[in-house]
């Protein structure tokens, strides 16, 4: 597999079991540093597996079992001394379904850096502004920060929940499957941002939308039966697949 420029993430073999069942086959993959890096495959493929081995997620899940490494800045991040709490706050990570807390938008993206012991005021209005103008929400909500986000649009609360992942200042944000839940305008606000993300961190997102994958991505990953089938440029996997599998696959010949 060609080798990725500045690789901040490096999966070397990994294998991952749900009590007797292979979910991951022998993952190799680089992700580069501040580029999107899109995994996309057929339903039961592996991909949101893969995604939450990078922040530890399934750790919470009974039976698994991971075998090979996984490196974020050269550190296995399954080496016994790292602190996952600390580990989850440089790896943020938002789900399919927006799930805001029941509180206030502003609440709602300050809670993390809160927790992390800032108090001032001014501090906290000053990330909540930041954060809300990154993750593209500023100009819609900066007249009612104090609304209950879940009376915001289900593309907004999307949006607060990215704000909150990047009100951490994590070096990498995991999306998985951030805008099945989404309509076509909505969604475009998402890859939009998501764009102008890259500027300061690293993106990985899972999505079953290929369209997606060839618009927000750099790189892709084709992922089928828990096997890395096809890993490149997004334009070349697109245009130039290598593997049969991909091009069945992208030309919806199945999956
Ligand atoms: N918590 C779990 N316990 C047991 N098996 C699981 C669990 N989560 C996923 N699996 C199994 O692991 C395999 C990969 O699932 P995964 O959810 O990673 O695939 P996916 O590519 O993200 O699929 P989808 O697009 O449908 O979300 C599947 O066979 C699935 O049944």
């Amino acid at each position: 597999m060609k080798k990725k420029p500045n690789p901040v993430v490096n999966i070397t073999d990994l294998k991952l079991y749900y009590g007797d069942n292979l979910a991951l086959n022998g993952i190799n993959l680089d992700i580069s540093e501040k580029m999107i890096t899109a995994f996309i495959g057929p339903s039961g493929c592996g991909k949101s597996t893969l995604i939450r081995c990078l922040n530890r997620m399934n750790d919470l899940i009974e039976g698994v079992r991971i075998e090979g490494s996984i490196k974020i800045a050269g550190k296995d991040i399954y080496d016994p001394s790292v602190n996952v709490t600390e580990l989850r706050k440089r790896v943020g990570m938002v789900f399919q379904k927006p799930n805001p807390f029941p509180k206030t938008i502003y609440e709602n993206v300050v809670y993390g850096p809160r927790v992390l012991g800032i108090k001032k005021k001014n501090t906290l209005d000053d990330i909540c502004e930041k954060t809300l103008i990154k993750a593209a929400l500023w100009n819609e909500v900066k007249d009612r920060l104090h609304l209950s986000a879940l009376e915001l649009s289900g593309g907004q609360q999307q949006r607060v929940c990215i704000a909150r992942a990047i009100a951490m200042e994590p070096e990498i944000v995991l999306l998985d499957e951030p805008c099945s839940a989404l309509d076509p305008i909505a969604t475009a606000k998402i890859e939009d941002m998501l764009v102008e993300l890259k500027k300061d961190y690293t993106v990985v997102i899972v999505t079953h939308n290929m369209q997606q994958a060839a618009r927000v991505s750099d790189y892709t990953g084709f992922f089928m039966m828990g096997e890395l089938v096809e890993y490149d440029d997004t334009t070349e996997l697109f245009t130039k697949p290598k593997k049969q599998r991909t091009e069945d696959y992208i030309t919806g010949r199945f999956g």
